[in-house]
């Protein structure tokens, strides 16, 4: 466990707790499902034809941030066609066997959800898209010379992955998928729709002021405007009337240490780490994550998609480097040689 996943109102793990309340508040139809306004309209028309058909969806493919509603999504898909959902996620499934014994379990229009389907190892991966494309795979038995190869028949299915990097699928499998969906952070305004609507689902008083001060430092994203809520209903119950309003957000959410725009504790180490130990860089990941302790996938997928969409750091094929705008944000002079002028940004997977 990392300095940032044990207490952290924002990090990217989820605790049980958390959990069980992410549960209750969420939306169970695509009609309740608040922004991604052309993934719902997409994702409903593939929905209806396959049901107008009486035919399994096509395999669908959700990639972004974590905390944008993937597993939501993913549920709604089941709900929507009234199909049980099994789920699993992609680090289960380190063997072919682990993956041909979910496939064997599999019944007639099943949703299977894959989470986290980039952590899937090789052979795993190619034994799936097989099952998606044929319905039907070879699972070997034995080693060596006695190896056996028995046929599993598959009925027809819908696999629903999910993914942080999409870009790290091979393409054979990637192509499997007959709809992908990009999920992009939220804006505001939906994310203050969110709250609004979870405070209703929590029995809260919430005001417009109180909504929007959560909604503007969640870092476009539901799950943590969800956490943020509940962090701010304790300290309104506990300080305040139990009202949810700005100025109840406001401190509570200083006490989280959640800035305005809704940096956290993870999102400022780095921009300090980039910028007063390297120099605003370029550095490279491996070494970013280094220096402020923690797992470079979290750094790459929870801290900098959010740092590169408000233009603090930008991924270059040198390294990360700080821009202008994350020395302004931390309150640091803007070094006369800030080298972010000379790269060519680009946003891509690229590693150092
Ligand atoms: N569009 C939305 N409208 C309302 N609530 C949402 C929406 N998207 C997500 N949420 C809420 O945010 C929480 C997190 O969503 P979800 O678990 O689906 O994210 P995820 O993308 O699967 O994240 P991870 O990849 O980390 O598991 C859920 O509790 C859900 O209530």
């Amino acid at each position: 466990m990392t300095e940032f996943d044990r207490d952290d109102v924002v990090a990217a793990g989820a605790s049980l707790d958390d959990r069980e309340f992410e549960a209750a508040l969420r939306p169970r139809t695509l009609n309740e499902l608040i922004g991604q306004d052309r993934v719902r309209e997409q994702l409903s028309l593939v929905l209806e034809a396959a049901l107008a058909r009486g035919a399994s969806p096509d395999h669908v493919l959700l990639s972004g941030p974590p905390g944008l509603g993937k597993t939501t999504l993913a549920m709604i898909i089941a709900h929507q066609i009234s199909a049980p959902l099994r789920l699993t996620s992609g680090p289960a499934i380190q063997h072919a066997g682990d993956l041909a014994a979910i496939l064997s379990g599999i019944t007639e229009g099943d949703v299977l959800f894959i989470d986290e389907i980039h952590r899937m190892s090789r052979p795993a991966e190619e034994l799936l898209y097989m099952a998606m494309e044929d319905f039907r795979v070879d699972v070997v038995v034995g080693k060596g010379p006695g190896a056996t190869a028995i046929p599993l028949e598959i009925p027809p299915f819908t696999v629903v992955g999910a993914t942080t990097r999409a870009g790290l699928l091979p393409g054979p499998l990637r192509d499997r998928f007959g709809f992908t969906a990009q999920l992009d952070f939220y804006e505001p305004a939906e994310l203050h729709s969110i709250v609004d609507r979870s405070a209703r689902l929590l029995d809260l008083r919430i005001t417009d002021d109180g909504g929007r001060e959560i909604a503007g430092r969640s870092r476009g994203t539901p799950r943590i405007a969800n956490r943020l809520l509940r962090r701010v209903r304790d300290y309104a119950q506990v300080r305040g009337d139990g009202t949810v309003d700005e100025t109840s957000a406001r401190a509570a959410l200083e006490l989280y240490e959640v800035d305005p725009l809704g940096l956290d504790r993870l999102d400022r180490a780095v921009l300090h780490a980039l910028c007063s130990s390297f120099g605003g860089g370029p550095v490279g990941l491996s070494t970013l994550a280094v220096a402020v302790a923690e797992e470079r996938e979290t750094v790459e997928e929870v801290a900098e998609p959010f740092l590169v969409r408000l233009g603090f750091l930008a991924r270059t094929p040198r390294g990360r480097v700080a821009t202008p705008a994350a020395w302004e944000h931390l309150g640091l002079p803007v070094p006369a040689t800030s080298t972010t002028g000379q790269l060519s940004l680009d946003t891509g997977d690229v590693e150092p």
